[in-house]
């Protein structure tokens, strides 16, 4: 199991760019209360983010998830989300995701930036990465914290936003549910199980015939002994 522990913000939505906000997360409960628009669907958003590269549902793509330069009279907005999880009682990982929108001539850049992944290690050892592709980072998030991408933006961090999924028409509920339980996953590896079995099977076959064959030459090789 993994649990998550801090997070820090700057950049992202009203949080702005100067500052680190961080949020420290409680056993066996955090509740998060504000006003409207304080930022509570801001630090879901960013959780998200961080254990999955996933950005939030109408966000252009990113450009309004950063901070927009033009409240902070500026061109360009660097920001960060670091997040702390502990998995397992002394494992950390730690994920730190870089984005960056720069105001152009008459539109917007987003970019989202090589990030740093550290983990701790079975062993007692640490793993530290810098400039992790986010692409990577999307896939050894999951991977470390135990827990499907998809159940992670559909279900642990789901968006208010696309939270209606499970009253949704029957092709996309069944879409999220193989995805949830990883059915290509179970039908890939009934497969490869199946094909295995095959080609044991055949081995097995070939292996019994050189076995006659031989049993058959070491009786002829005992007969002209005697
Ligand atoms: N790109 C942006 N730059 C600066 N501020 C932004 C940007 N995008 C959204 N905001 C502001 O960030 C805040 C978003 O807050 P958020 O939706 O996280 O609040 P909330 O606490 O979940 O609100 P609610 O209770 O209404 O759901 C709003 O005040 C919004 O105006």
């Amino acid at each position: 199991m993994s649990v998550v522990k801090k997070l820090s913000i700057r950049g992202i939505r009203s949080f702005g760019p100067d500052t680190d906000q961080i949020i420290e997360f409680y056993m066996p409960l955090t509740m998060i209360v504000g006003s409207n628009g304080c930022g509570k669907t801001t630090i879901i958003e960013c959780l998200r983010y961080a254990t999955t590269g996933i950005l939030p549902p109408n966000s252009r793509n990113g450009q309004t998830f950063v901070h927009d330069p033009k409240m902070s009279n500026t061109t360009e907005v660097k920001a960060q989300i670091k997040l702390r999880l502990q998995r397992g009682v002394d494992m950390p990982i730690v994920v730190v995701r870089s984005l960056q929108l720069t105001q152009k001539k008459t539109t917007m850049q987003f970019k989202a930036l090589d990030g740093v992944l550290k983990y701790g290690n079975n062993d007692g050892g640490n793993t530290s990465s810098t400039g992790v592709k986010c692409t990577d980072l999307d896939k050894q998030l999951p991977t470390l914290m135990r827990v499907s991408r998809a159940i992670l933006e559909s279900v642990i961090f789901c968006h208010q936003e696309e939270s209606s999924w499970p009253l949704q028409e029957g092709a996309v509920l069944k879409k999220k549910f193989d995805d949830i339980f990883e059915s290509a996953r179970y039908t890939k590896a009934l497969d490869v199980i199946k094909a295995t079995r095959v080609e044991l099977a055949n081995k097995v076959k070939d292996y019994k015939g050189e076995l006659a064959a031989l049993t058959a030459h070491s009786e002829a090789a005992d007969a002209l002994q005697v």
